[in-house]
């Protein structure tokens, strides 16, 4: 008998419809929309000015929207910061947000308490709590250190670390979490162009971690990172959606040459 294998679209993670923001009279976002499925990397681009970081603001909660919906797995929300980790969403920030006094092992181990899974490293390994589930935590954090090739700074401050090791750090302590989606905010901010190749291959290994449906959406400047870790690609100019689509798509879309490819960032 032949077998039928039918191939499902993939849940979609995040999306936004309509999407509006104002300070004052000037409109940063008008009408954006965006669809981010599972086990994909979606990235946000565009030149200066054009709303990258409103809309990353918008879907960590911080910016509240005047018009437009949000929804996480098909559930409407209003995003909030502290809500974030109850809809398995982990972000890194372009300010690092380390803690200057903790070691990196125990920074990256402090992100764990934020799973949004029943503290997933003690079920792991079927501990109760306490001081077995701190030590759970460590020994994730060390394996993700080890991972990402930076444990040899697991007992360094974060105040001595390299900035590509801190950015590395960031990194780890929101995966951690073990979100289902992860924001990332200017990841090649101050890396040079052989920290954001390996920076690159790290955000494209994310979704395959764990079972193959974390997703990743992105706001970035650097438009040869973007090109080369998304699997579709949005860009914004002055508020607006101007091109919509995977990157081969937007490195032959006229618009995005004339808005952004074109001119100065093209760099
Ligand atoms: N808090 C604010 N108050 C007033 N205007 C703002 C505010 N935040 C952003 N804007 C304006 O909104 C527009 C979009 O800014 P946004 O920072 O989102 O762009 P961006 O794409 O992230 O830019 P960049 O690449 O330079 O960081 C800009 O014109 C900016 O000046």
């Amino acid at each position: 008998m032949q077998s039928i294998v039918t191939r499902s679209e993939p849940p979609i993670r995040l999306r936004l419809d309509g999407i509006e923001v104002r300070f004052g009279g000037l409109v940063a976002l008008e009408d954006v929309s965006l669809q981010v499925p599972a086990g994909s990397v979606v990235g946000v681009m565009g030149p200066n000015g054009a709303g990258k970081t409103t809309l990353f603001n918008v879907v960590c909660g911080f910016q509240r929207p005047r018009a437009g919906t949000l929804s996480f797995d098909g559930r409407p929300v209003r995003p909030a910061p502290h809500r974030l980790v109850r809809h398995g969403v982990a972000r890194t920030l372009q300010g690092l947000g380390l803690f200057g006094g903790l070691t990196v092992l125990e920074n990256v181990a402090a992100g764990a308490s934020l799973s949004h899974r029943a503290p997933f490293v003690t079920s792991l390994l079927g501990l109760p709590s306490g001081a077995r589930t701190q030590r759970a935590a460590r020994d994730a954090a060390a394996t993700l250190l080890d991972e990402f090739g930076i444990g040899d700074y697991a007992q360094s401050l974060p105040p001595a670390l390299p900035y590509a090791v801190a950015k590395k750090v960031a990194l780890a302590r929101a995966l951690i979490s073990d979100p289902t989606l992860l924001l990332l905010d200017e990841p090649a901010g101050g890396l040079d162009s052989a920290d954001i190749e390996e920076l690159g291959t790290l955000i494209r290994r994310l979704p395959a971690r764990g079972d193959g449906s974390r997703s990743v959406m992105l706001v970035e400047h650097n438009v040869d990172l973007i090109m080369s870790v998304c699997d579709h690609i949005v860009v914004l100019d002055f508020g607006k959606v101007i091109a919509a689509g995977t990157p081969d798509e937007i490195r032959a879309d006229p618009l995005v040459a004339a808005a952004y490819l074109g001119g100065k960032d093209a760099a």
